[in-house]
């Protein structure tokens, strides 16, 4: 696929029919930490004029921890797990309280998905929370999802939801991301240090990725940082969606695709979504290693990893669990998702499908990971 100009992708941005937006604690608060509701009903205004033209608007904003810790009593944002998730129960409901008077004002409605990477990883939860938010759209309703957090476990949470847009964006087939923070783009390194300049067009984020300067650590609401965002633009220009990166004071002209913020052209062609979940959404809970024989078939991209060619299974994991795929030196080949759980699969290893059949039952004859849940790195 040639590389577009950034005009070009201004203006597939400016036209797209569905589009993801999404908008980071940083943009929804004040000085102090605390929900700012001018600020919300500003990104409200500007959404409501996209929708209101006909496009889809899918809205994933964070802000729920930023709405509770003030209820609560806390001077600011929580630092361990269990209270910013008890946080976030109270502050996610007023969230949306805020964001169903704001869209009224528009005529318009509003739906709350909260979504944890766990469950969306299964094949099941996936196509329930696709079809979901599909019907949303279907009826007008601007879907407004947020990472479950309460539910969510420490170890594969998003955190951020800067990646979760991403992949919000791929399982409902947008025309564009829009990601608001509170800087209004991306620079070659963190904004606060002097030399540091504003990036207007990345055609490759991919390649781009080595030059810029980017801090993990985000503003004092906030939490991924920039790394985070770049890690969504990624995904959004592997998944062939345009990109842009402002901050929310720019939303009205960053979706008429004026020239603000920095925008990321698509690298890819639109490739299958729901592996795109597998590569991205969870991390893995084990690993399969294989020999060189399974190695070069996995690596050729549309071959299932067969028991025969695994020699070694690590960590604990339940059939349809993320798993790494590895060679024998350690190296990650891909990831997918275990058609086994992990304590079934030593008496399966080097055998083949007929063996499997003979000593196991036919319930042992399919694939460790089926290749259409693995995803070659
Ligand atoms: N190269 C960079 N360009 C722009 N911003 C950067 C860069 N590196 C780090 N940052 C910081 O990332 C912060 C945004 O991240 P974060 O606070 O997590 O936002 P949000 O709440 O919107 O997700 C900005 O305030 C900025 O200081
Ligand atoms: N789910 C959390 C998001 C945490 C967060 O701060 O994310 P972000 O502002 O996108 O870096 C919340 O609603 O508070």
């Amino acid at each position: 696929m040639s590389t577009p100009s950034q005009a070009d992708v201004r203006r597939a941005i400016a036209a797209a029919q569905t589009v993801v937006v999404k908008v980071g604690s940083s943009s929804l608060t004040g000085p102090s930490g605390h929900l700012d509701p001018e600020r919300l009903d500003s990104l409200v205004t500007a959404l409501a004029q996209v929708r209101l033209m006909g496009a889809r608007v899918v809205l994933v904003s964070s802000g729920a921890i930023a709405a509770g810790f003030g209820l609560l009593g806390f001077d600011s944002r929580p630092a361990d797990v269990a209270t910013q998730q008890a946080t976030a129960a109270v502050g996610q409901g007023l969230l949306m309280a805020r964001y169903e008077t704001s869209f009224a004002r528009y005529g318009i409605r509003v739906g709350q998905i909260l979504i944890t990477a766990e469950d969306t990883i299964r094949a099941t939860q996936y196509r329930n929370v696709q079809r979901t938010l599909e019907r949303l759209l279907d009826l007008g309703v601007v879907p407004i999802v947020n990472e479950n957090d309460s539910l969510a476990s420490n170890e594969i949470r998003f955190g951020d939801n800067d990646r979760l847009s991403a992949l919000i964006a791929n399982l409902v087939r947008a025309d564009a991301l829009v990601l608001l923070t509170d800087v209004d783009a991306l620079y070659t390194a963190p904004p606060s240090q002097p030399d540091s300049r504003r990036i207007a067009y990345v055609p490759n984020v991919i390649d781009a990725l080595g030059d810029i300067r980017v801090s993990g650590a985000g503003s004092k609401v906030g939490t991924g940082g920039m790394v985070t965002k770049l890690e969504a633009a990624r995904v959004a220009a592997v998944s062939g969606i345009p990109a842009v990166l402002t901050c929310a004071a720019n939303a009205g002209p960053a979706l008429m695709g004026d020239p603000v913020g920095t925008v990321f052209a698509p690298v890819k062609q639109r490739g299958s979504s729901r592996r795109l979940w597998i590569g991205f959404a969870a991390e893995p809970r084990g690993t399969i290693v294989v020999d060189s024989g399974a190695a070069q078939a996995v690596r050729g991209g549309r071959a299932s990893l067969l028991a025969a060619g695994a020699v070694e299974v690590r960590g604990a994991f339940s059939a349809g669990d993320p798993v790494w795929v590895d060679d024998e030196a350690g190296a990650h080949l891909a990831r997918g998702l275990a058609g086994y759980d992990s304590e079934e699969i030593p008496q399966m290893l080097g055998r083949n499908t007929a063996q499997l059949k003979r000593f196991l039952g036919d319930q042992y004859a399919h694939p460790l990971v089926h290749r259409d849940n693995l995803v070659v790195l």
